[in-house]
């Protein structure tokens, strides 16, 4: 988020058409609740597509791009790698750490699809359960989130959107920016 070190997504493993919507949604999760950028590793062209769209009707600054492998990324990252896996340590007990090391430098959240290779385990700083039980990429990156940000990205503005959604009780209201 503006003003705070850099935080980005890396999602490894897409499988083009299974997993193009999940990949799109790690994108616009990512987006929503404060990374600054996330990275596609494989053939994820659609989902950076949609994800850019987004970002140009609703605002950022956010930015996405496919890569061609994760390995260099992960391995010359100059910060913190944190692995999101229901087999590492508990969010609620490395959440502080976590914290300290984005106040020091930027941080990369590696995200899988299918099995991650293991060497990602052992690049990662931190891997890092939200709970122990099998579940989702996306709720996992949402969870993880907003305990790095505190619920700060909650409040976060958007600049250069060409609409805004006005928040209502009922009904919808999306209003052009000027
Ligand atoms: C469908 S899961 C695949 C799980 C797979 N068995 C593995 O080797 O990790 C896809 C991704 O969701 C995330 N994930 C699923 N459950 C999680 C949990 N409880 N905590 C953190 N991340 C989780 C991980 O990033 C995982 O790579």
């Amino acid at each position: 988020m503006q003003g705070e070190s850099e935080v980005v997504v890396l999602r490894l493993g897409h499988r083009p058409g299974r997993d193009d919507r999940m990949t799109t949604h790690i994108g616009l999760t990512a987006r929503a609740l404060g990374a600054d950028r996330a990275l596609l590793v494989g053939d994820a062209s659609q989902s950076e597509t949609t994800v850019r769209d987004i970002t140009t009707r609703f605002g950022g600054p956010f930015d996405v791009e496919v890569v061609d492998s994760y390995r260099d990324i992960i391995r010359d990252w100059a910060g913190t790698v944190v692995h999101l896996t229901m087999y590492g340590e508990r969010v609620q007990d490395v959440e502080e750490d976590i914290r300290a090391a984005h106040a020091e430098g930027p941080v990369l959240v590696v995200v899988g699809a299918e099995k991650v290779p293991f060497e990602v385990y052992d690049y990662a700083d931190f891997n890092v359960g939200v709970t122990n039980q099998p579940h989702s990429e996306v709720a996992a990156l949402s969870v993880f989130l907003d305990r790095l940000f505190e619920g700060r990205e909650l409040e976060r503005e958007w600049e250069d959107a060409e609409r805004e959604v006005i928040p209502m009780e009922t009904g919808k209201r999306v209003e052009e920016v000027e």
